[in-house]
């Protein structure tokens, strides 16, 4: 059996769920504290990939990974990596001793007197395997951190402590793994060396992860699912495209509203220094910086970098000019707000784009549902 497939063959549960073929978790708390914060969330965990908790400082996204692992106690229900942790309706507490799951922190929490081997060793003697050399084998490669291993922890970047506390988390073959904000004691450097582990990670775990973070570079490029919260309540959740796409919900980015596009590189131009990159019906070209043909990448496109042409301009300095039909127009929520939404869809397949633009613009074109036309896209940012 390899690494992969434990992760893949889920344990049996010590409290199955109500109908066994609940592979999917959910989590529902309400919490008070004397502070005056009420936490009110119901979301969903899908099995595998990656789920981000995004918002803003103090609105409660570290009190619900701690409720989820048992270390707080809130009212309600948890139901993940396949086990039913709490349900106050049935009288299920299963304390954190008892539930299988990985946490990562911000700050790597290593033991300092101990080196890399060590750390990772201390982990599994609590779990008493008898296998544990075979599963640190397979988290220290998952992990790349083979070469580190003799190393002691005052000689490891930020990075790569991090790297060694995942492995330790994982070597326990968790049903789930918690991390809390783990990028947000690197720099940025040190951020983007450590991004295309995480993505590693979720695409080689069968296990889901609950990802916290404020960070919208890491939401962007991280999340498969994201779960959007604001003063302890869910202000919504679903697929990242479609969230993103959704005019009504205000994520709060700091870029402004935009959508995340899947796509593949399909070439790269060395005269230009460009790639061309296809996500469904549409192609941008993008700057190639690393980019390889033939690799997947994430493209950032904000509304108000998206401009509308009735017809296809034959002369104009932007490199993306793609065919859209108008799904929908969103007005502003404030009477003295001058600018609109418009939902752009391609014409085959789900994939969806925001312009924002001036209602007088609207008018003076007459745009209506439904209308095929021209998006000018001045700038589809390559995601970190
Ligand atoms: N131990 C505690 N005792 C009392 N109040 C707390 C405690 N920990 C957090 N809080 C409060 O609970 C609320 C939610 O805090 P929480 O740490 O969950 O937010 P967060 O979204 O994770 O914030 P950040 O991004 O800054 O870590 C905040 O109002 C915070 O001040």
């Amino acid at each position: 059996m390899t690494f992969f497939d434990f992760f893949t063959g889920k344990r049996p549960s010590a409290h199955p769920a109500h109908g066994a073929s609940d592979a999917s978790g959910s989590v529902r708390l309400t919490l008070e504290r004397s502070t005056g914060f009420e936490l009110d969330v119901d979301f969903m965990i899908p099995e595998k990939g990656i789920t981000v908790l995004f918002g803003p400082s103090g609105c409660g996204k570290t009190t619900v990974l701690r409720c989820v692992a048992g270390l707080e106690r809130a009212r309600g229900r948890v139901f993940a990596g396949g086990n039913l942790w709490q349900d106050d309706a049935s009288g299920v507490f299963v304390p954190t001793h008892g539930r299988n799951l990985g946490y990562v922190f911000q700050e790597a929490s290593l033991f300092e007197h101990l080196n890399v081997r060590e750390n990772l060793r201390f982990g599994l003697k609590r779990a008493r395997t008898t296998d544990g050399e075979a599963r640190l084998a397979e988290a220290v490669e998952l992990l790349g951190i083979g070469g580190l291993l003799d190393r002691s922890v005052d000689e490891l970047s930020g990075g790569e402590k991090q790297r060694c506390a995942i492995a330790r988390a994982l070597a326990l073959r968790p049903d789930i793994l918690l991390m809390d904000e783990p990028l947000s004691a690197l720099d940025w450097a040190r951020k983007r060396e450590f991004l295309p582990w995480l993505e590693k990670l979720k695409d080689e775990l069968s296990i889901p992860i609950l990802y916290v973070t404020h960070s919208t570079e890491e939401m962007t490029r991280l999340a498969d699912r994201l779960v959007v919260l604001s003063q302890g309540r869910v202000l919504a959740q679903g697929a990242l495209r479609d969230v993103l796409a959704d005019p009504r919900v205000s994520v709060p980015a700091g870029d402004g509203r935009g959508v995340v596009l899947e796509g593949e590189v399909r070439s790269i131009s060395d005269a230009w220094h460009t790639a061309s990159v296809a996500a469904g019906d549409w192609t941008f070209e993008v700057p190639a910086g690393a980019l390889r043909p033939g690799g997947r990448v994430r493209l950032r496109v904000l509304a108000r970098d998206v401009s509308l042409v009735l017809e296809k301009p034959e002369r104009t300095s932007i490199r993306n000019v793609l065919h859209v039909r108008i799904a929908e127009f969103v007005p502003a929520e404030r009477p003295d707000d001058p600018y609109v939404h418009v939902v752009l869809e391609e014409e085959t397949g789900g994939r969806r784009m925001l312009a924002r633009l001036l209602a007088h613009s609207v008018d003076e074109l007459g745009l209506v549902r439904g209308m095929t036309l021209w998006a000018q896209v001045k700038s589809a940012g390559v995601v970190l």
